[in-house]
């Protein structure tokens, strides 16, 4: 499922981070991605142990905590740090898929990676090119967001990120794994979750049954 998450940061928020990022250091994005991928990859990122990358993944990850709808969408078990890049001048990302398993940090074990996300930093006037384009079974989907949006997508799905031919794309970027694991199962849920939240107040009785099974769906599926 590809779903668009907007304002999880505020205008505010983001204009710290991009001032932040406009004065900081970056590095080759080639170094966090094995051969395949530094073969298609042309973009730059922050440090992966920068204090900034540290300061502002964690106000990515406590927006991410505040909000309902990228709970219901990625039932979240754990989540990579964020880290940041930036593309310009002609930067660009071809296909590739994301890795399966990564390491997460302070040897704290793995995470499968089940969702891919971009939190879009820079408005999209701004700059020309960036689309993400992601490709699944239905064809190939071109996402552009205003600042502060997220796009969240199967990490299955091959994707790429288009030249910047003018000024400058800048996004955050992590992997979820999910108490879901397969894609289907998890969009079942979400609308399950969503046509009852809409029918919230209409009908206590039919909210309590659904709710019920929505419960009992996670219970059977979940892995944690
Ligand atoms: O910049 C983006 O939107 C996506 C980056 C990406 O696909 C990756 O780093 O694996
Ligand atoms: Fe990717």
């Amino acid at each position: 499922m590809l779903l668009h998450i907007p304002d999880v940061l505020s205008p505010a928020q983001v204009t710290r981070m991009r001032d932040a990022l406009n004065a900081a250091d970056w590095t080759d994005g080639r170094e966090t991605v094995g051969a395949q991928g530094a073969r298609v990859k042309r973009n730059q990122q922050l440090p992966d142990g920068s204090p900034l990358r540290r300061e502002l993944g964690e106000v990515v990850s406590s927006a991410l905590a505040k909000h309902p709808l990228y709970h219901a969408a990625t039932l979240p078990l754990r989540m990579l740090p964020p880290r940041f890049n930036r593309y310009r001048g002609g930067g660009h990302y071809g296909f590739h898929v994301d890795g399966a398993v990564m390491a997460l940090p302070a040897e704290a074990g793995q995470l499968r990676g089940d969702i891919s996300c971009t939190l879009f930093l820079s408005e999209p006037d701004t700059y020309d090119g960036g689309e993400l384009i992601v490709s699944d079974t239905y064809g190939e989907h071109e996402v552009k967001l205003p600042a502060g949006d997220l796009i969240v997508y199967p990490s299955s799905s091959l994707h790429r990120v288009q030249a910047v031919s003018r000024g400058t794309r800048l996004a955050a970027f992590f992997w979820v794994q999910s108490l879901i694991r397969d894609d289907g199962q998890r969009r079942l849920l979400f609308e399950l979750d969503t046509s009852i939240q809409r029918l919230t107040g209409a009908d206590p009785d039919a909210v309590l049954q659904l709710t019920g099974v929505y419960h009992n769906l996670l219970r059977r599926w979940a892995e944690t």
